[in-house]
């Protein structure tokens, strides 16, 4: 005598809640890809930076630091200031400074434009910001390097 076999009862697994169905899933899967497919970007996470930014490399031209970021590097073992929407890391630099640390840590995690413009730094002085240089604010933070800026002749290039 011929035997009915009937399909195993298929039971959803634990993690699924009891609303979703198996096909619901299946799109937000396919969608996922498709958007991967259309704009990485949106979708994967980006590469965060390295928690240290070596100063004065290339790629610390290219790092964007806003504001917010630069105010959490205030103290003497980690010292950051914005010179002219450029942000520079001074703690290896205070020691050093012929004008005295006490001045530069007065503006520790802050904007030093203006302070460092009316000490009438040599242009010696502004080239070699250079060396500490670990980014740049985002454009909609800047005062001096963007289109319709404040116009400085010695802003250094
Ligand atoms: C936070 C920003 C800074 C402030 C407020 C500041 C302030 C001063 C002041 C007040 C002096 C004059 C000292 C005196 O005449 O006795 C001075 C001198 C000097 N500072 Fe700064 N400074 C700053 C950052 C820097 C940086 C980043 C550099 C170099 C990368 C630098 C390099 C020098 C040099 C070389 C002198 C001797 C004069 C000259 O050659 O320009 N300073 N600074």
């Amino acid at each position: 005598m011929a035997t009915v076999q009937t399909p195993p009862e298929r039971s959803l697994p634990a993690t699924m809640s009891v609303s979703q169905e198996p096909s619901d899933i299946d799109l937000v899967a396919l969608t996922m890809a498709a958007l991967r497919f259309v704009n990485p970007w949106s979708v994967e996470p980006k590469k965060p930076w390295p928690a240290r930014i070596e100063p004065g490399t290339p790629e610390a031209k290219n790092r964007v630091i806003t504001l917010a970021e630069v105010s959490l590097h205030d103290t003497r073992d980690d010292c950051w200031a914005v010179i002219y929407d450029r942000v520079y890391d001074f703690t290896t630099f205070l020691d050093e400074h012929p004008g005295g640390d006490e001045i530069m840590l007065e503006y520790a995690g802050r904007d030093a434009s203006t302070a460092f413009r009316s000490s009438g730094h040599s242009s010696m002085a502004t080239k070699a910001l250079d060396r500490f240089l670990v980014g740049e604010l985002p454009m909609h933070e800047r005062m001096y390097r963007r289109p319709g800026g404040i116009r400085l002749s010695d802003i250094p290039e």
